[in-house]
């Protein structure tokens, strides 16, 4: 036993080691080299997500715990996404063909069987949105092929999975989340031997050995010690569909605004531009001048107002051009109304009215009852307006709080869920998921989803009070 447990604890392999001069291939966990930051500027960390850049998760745990089947479960549910798998086994450095002699002698389960710099270069190139090629290792040849790559393109979500992924300080860095499948070892020695002899032309003998003799000591030196950096256990591996279902529940709150828009098909936001950019780096200026705040609010609205005209249903109708030719083409939808939310929604009426002429407007007043319930104080609404497909006007969706108290009497009044649309300049996506949970046949149209809420229910980055700056009652 005491042997084995040397046997993981040295150099990755053995029988080469104790005739070996060179001391600097040893490493131990702890070895100074590794702690070195091999990839100084780690793009990702848990805490902060920058929506342009993909969301990494990294999956770990012993041989044949589950990982494969986690991680298939985490990509199925995540449907909405792009997600890649990248293997930690693709970065196996393969035996050189005087370690292939005693193939049985190698310790694939030490941390320097892996070429971490390569996986570390790889993983780097797609965390900034370029697409790599994997090597693709053969478990029978314990080799790498050398013709042949895993192509691997860009995308929202990169999963990383190997048994040693949150040994290497660098590697764990990269990760947004960290999972740690635990399942007994009496579970994963079982599927170990059917695999390795089944899939992997081994006997079972020499299965047993290689268990015994390196799996088992490094599961215990290196896997198992880094299983307190996981920031979700989940026992039972991919049995475990509860836990998966609340993983892939963080992972969507996480992925940002362009993801929010694939969760919520109804989520419109208006195709950016450095003009847009533009303007709402003005709006969002606190040491913007009212007129100025006033002036560009108005252009940004106008254009949410024009894309948000565009969901509504449209007729076929011919015309005659002056030349005598008949053109096809569509008549705009009559039956319309706009409904402000007081008072900052009253800032929108204006732009409707620039593009609909003589559209009828209604009113909701609703008064904030603390921090988080709305009270309903006022509304003035045209009597026919569950037959008209209604554009709710409000320039902020914080809690959503005033915005599904809006809705909520809308559809009382018999406005069909599906004909309103709710225009508006920035969402928070603590907003969007309390309205399109409840109402998913609606549909917004924004012009920009900011991060998050704080504590005091206010956008980040947002505007301030949006209403204070236009009205002007913020002195
Ligand atoms: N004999 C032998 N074993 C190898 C070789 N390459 C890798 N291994 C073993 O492969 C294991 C790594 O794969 P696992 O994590 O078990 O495989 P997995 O499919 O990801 O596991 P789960 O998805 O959790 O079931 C290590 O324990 C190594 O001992 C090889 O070339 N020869
Ligand atoms: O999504 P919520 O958390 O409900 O917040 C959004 C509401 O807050 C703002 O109005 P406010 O109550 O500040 O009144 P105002 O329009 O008079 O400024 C904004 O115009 C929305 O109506
Ligand atoms: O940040 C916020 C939240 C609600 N209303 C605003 O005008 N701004």
């Amino acid at each position: 036993m005491n042997e084995s447990m040397d046997a993981s604890s040295l150099p990755h392999f053995d029988s080469l080691i104790h005739s070996s001069s060179s001391s600097s291939s040893i490493s131990s966990p702890s070895s100074p080299h590794l702690l070195q930051p091999r990839f100084p500027s780690s793009p990702l960390n848990s805490s902060t997500l920058n929506p342009n850049q993909p969301f990494v998760i990294g999956v770990s745990g012993g041989t044949a715990s589950g990982k494969t089947t986690v991680c298939d479960m985490i990509i199925q549910q995540l449907h909405d996404h792009r997600v890649v798998l990248v293997n930690q086994d693709s970065f196996y450095r393969g035996l050189t063909p005087e370690e292939l002699e005693h193939a049985h002698e190698y310790n694939f389960d030490h941390p320097d069987a892996f070429d971490t710099e390569q996986l570390l270069e790889c993983m780097g190139k797609l965390i900034s949105g370029q697409s790599v090629q994997l090597p693709i290792y053969d478990f029978k040849k314990h080799q790498r092929s050398t013709d042949s790559f895993r192509q691997v393109n860009a995308s929202d979500v990169i999963i990383l999975e190997g048994i040693l992924v949150f040994h290497d300080q660098d590697v764990r860095d990269l990760m947004n989340m960290k999972i740690f499948v635990d399942t007994d070892a009496d579970v994963r020695l079982a599927r170990r031997i059917r695999r390795d002899t089944v899939e992997r032309g081994r006997d079972i003998n020499s299965v047993l050995e290689q268990y015994a003799k390196f799996v088992k000591p490094a599961f215990d030196d290196f896997i198992l010690p880094s299983k307190k950096y996981a920031d979700v256990i989940i026992p039972r591996g991919g049995d475990n569909h509860v836990a998966v279902d609340l993983i892939v529940q963080h992972i969507h709150t996480k992925l940002g605004q362009h993801d929010l828009c694939k969760i919520y098909p109804n989520v419109y936001v208006i195709q950016s531009t450095f003009q847009i950019r533009g303007m709402h780096t003005l709006i969002r200026d606190q040491d913007l001048s009212k007129h100025d705040f006033v002036f560009y609010s108005d252009r940004l609205i106008r254009l949410v107002v024009e894309h948000g005209l565009g969901h509504l249903p449209f007729t076929e109708k011919q015309v005659v051009t002056p030349t005598g030719s008949v053109y096809t083409g569509v008549d705009f939808c009559k039956k319309l109304c706009g409904v402000s939310i007081i008072r900052s929604g009253e800032s929108m009426e204006n732009a409707l009215r620039a593009c609909c002429k003589s559209i009828k407007i209604g009113k909701i007043l609703i008064h904030r009852d603390g921090d988080n319930g709305k009270q309903l104080i006022y509304e003035k609404l045209p009597k026919d307006i569950s037959e008209r497909h209604v554009l709710l006007l409000d320039p902020v969706l914080a809690t959503g709080n005033s915005a599904n108290q809006a809705i909520e009497l809308l559809v009382q009044k018999g406005v069909p869920e599906s004909h309103i649309i709710f225009l508006n300049l920035i969402s928070a996506p603590e907003g969007i998921h309390c309205v399109c949970k409840k109402f998913p046949s609606l549909k917004i149209v924004t012009s920009e989803i900011d991060h998050a809420l704080n504590e005091e229910f206010r956008v980040i980055p947002g505007l301030g009070e949006f209403g204070d700056r236009y009205f002007g009652t913020d002195d």
